[in-house]
């Protein structure tokens, strides 16, 4: 049965996952990691806008659940495809397949993850790339284009991760032991061992960790499609003599805007153009370092490799120049940078709701947390999506967190009361309405300390309106970039600042929105927002077959 509108105009494009582990060594160090179909990352998928994706996930991990996300698909009523365990639908138990059956209404750069515990930093995520329709063309042009997923990668398992973020005292999972390009990278040693006199050189052949090479012909135009999927690290990519202008951020169109190197966090996406008019005799690097914390993590490195030189042939020039990890008046200026491309559609000029998150690091019985107004996020045995849609049948009744936090909070200083609680942070919107969301980062737990967390939506994609440092203020309100403010799907907040977003409420479903830092989110760092969930036809039983929903449907209760 088609779980789509006869809308579709595309092809339906099919593809089977497996889900398990595998041996693997992504850094040229073995390890267990989430592989699908055998191999780490995931497969590329490709399509084109207007086409029906269809992915049959098949969990053959032998004793855990699965769901897989598709980061940046809307999901326009096909709200139980979205791949959020406990939110859109129950887990996929070991040897059960689950079948995802959406549209893809929207050409862009997108990659899909697990969204259940800490799946995702356990290596399962892959490429999604949409082309535009047949007969459509992009709004710039190009000869060619290259794929790059960035990603983190830790030695350590996620449930000795896990185990340690909810232990006293607090394990921290610390920084990546390798940043991957692609699925590889190298550990303690580099590919610029050559010029960096203080590294090992990469003695190790493995065809799993061997670097990524950008095949190059001289005096062309390239697409670099960039997207991050790490768990913890926010970016910097640079290469070496080439500046790059971007020109798509989140699957959507952005005003072109030439830069030297370019920041991204955790969920976000750009393409990049550039040219490959530089010397051709020689290589290049592409460099990506961390950002936002005390970098611990080796430099990752790619090779731009110009047509006819081997690939082998290493760079001679030292590695792009990258602004210090705590330049943030830097990365400022990159993100502000990014705005719509005109003709992109406005947002209204008025919200109906406005609702302010306060970020902080909190405790919760001595457990280190982090919460929204006072709320640390925990998720449900049933998913939402259920409980919402069936609430009469089921006696769900959801509590109703707050628009705003106090107004003398200091977020500048630790929490005075630094106590939180638990619970399910839905705010309901009415269908519809125009809503803006101000979050506002502060300070964490110690002194002098706060931190970056890129914030993404579900379901939609929004405005960004506005960033500002320090406490947020009613009057920014008259302020706001109604003009030609990026629509985005991920926004950052930096440190001790605030980001202003403002969406439509159009898309019946229930939709995670959190920091997109993996251990984050663990710990409690997000909210729910639902829109519409009475117009929403009968839910595959496959999605809801658990928790109070199983008992419903065992009981063959009409719905
Ligand atoms: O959530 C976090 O916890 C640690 C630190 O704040 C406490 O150890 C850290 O760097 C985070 O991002």
């Amino acid at each position: 049965a088609s779980f789509i509108d006869g809308s579709a105009t595309g092809k339906v494009r099919n593809y089977r996952f497996e889900v398990g582990y595998i041996y693997w060594s992504p850094d040229c160090a073995e390890k267990m990691v989430i592989g699908i179909n055998g191999r780490f990352p995931g497969p590329t998928i490709r399509a084109k806008a207007g086409d029906t994706l269809v992915v049959e996930v098949k969990n053959s991990l032998p004793t855990e659940g699965v769901v897989i996300h598709w980061h940046g698909i809307r999901q326009f009523g096909t709200p139980w495809a979205d791949g959020t365990a406990s939110i859109s639908q129950c887990a996929i138990n070991p040897d059960q397949t689950f079948v995802y059956r959406f549209q893809l209404d929207k050409a862009g750069t997108y990659f899909y993850h697990g969204h259940y515990g800490m799946q995702r930093a356990a290596g399962l995520y892959g490429s999604l790339i949409v082309d535009k329709a047949d007969g459509e063309e992009e709004p710039f042009h190009y000869d060619g284009e290259h794929n790059l997923l960035l990603s983190d990668w830790w030695h350590e398992s996620v449930y000795a991760q896990m185990l340690g973020l909810s232990s006293i005292p607090f394990r921290w999972v610390g920084e990546p032991q390798t940043i991957l390009i692609n699925g590889r990278g190298k550990y303690k040693c580099s590919l610029a061992a050559h010029l960096l006199g203080d590294s090992f050189s990469c003695r190790i052949r493995n065809s799993q960790c061997s670097p990524v090479v950008l095949r190059v012909l001289p005096n062309k135009t390239y697409r670099l499609r960039i997207a991050s999927t790490t768990s913890l690290s926010s970016l910097n990519l640079a290469i070496g003599n080439h500046s790059m202008t971007v020109v798509e951020a989140d699957g959507n169109y952005v005003e072109p805007v030439t830069v030297s190197d370019i920041d991204i966090y955790s969920g976000e996406s750009y393409s990049v153009l550039i040219t490959t008019d530089k010397n051709s005799s020689s290589n290049y690097w592409i460099s990506i370092g961390v950002r936002g914390r005390v970098p611990k993590t080796q430099t990752a490195l790619a090779i731009l490799n110009y047509h006819p030189n081997s690939p082998s042939k290493l760079p001679s020039q030292m590695l792009p120049i990258t602004p210090k990890w705590d330049d943030y008046s830097y990365s400022k200026s990159f993100t502000y940078k990014i705005l719509a491309m005109h003709g992109t559609p406005r947002p209204p000029t008025k919200s109906d709701r406005q609702i302010a998150l306060l970020n902080t690091q909190t405790k919760i019985d001595g457990y280190i947390k982090w919460s929204i107004n006072n709320i640390s996020l925990v998720l449900p045995s049933t998913p939402h999506l259920g409980s919402m849609r069936y609430g009469s049948k089921i006696g769900f009744d959801s509590e109703k967190p707050l628009d705003k936090f106090p107004d003398d909070y200091d977020v500048m200083q630790p929490p005075v009361n630094p106590n939180s609680r638990k619970g399910s942070n839905i705010y309901k919107l009415e269908f519809n309405s125009t809503v803006d969301i101000i979050l506002q980062n502060a300070n964490t737990l110690s002194g002098n300390v706060s931190e970056i967390h890129p914030w993404h939506l579900h379901g939609h994609d929004f405005w960004v309106i506005g960033y500002g440092d320090g406490k947020f203020k009613a009057t920014q309100v008259t302020k706001f970039n109604l003009r030609n403010p990026p629509l985005r799907n991920t926004v950052v907040i930096f440190p001790y600042g605030w980001a202003a977003i403002r969406f439509i409420a159009n898309n019946p479903g229930v939709w995670a929105f959190h920091c997109h830092i993996e251990p984050h989110l663990h710990l409690g760092m997000g909210t729910i927002l639902s829109e519409g969930v009475d117009l929403i036809r009968k839910i595959p039983n496959e999605a809801m077959a658990c928790g109070s929903t199983a008992q419903m449907l065992m009981n063959n209760k009409p719905h």
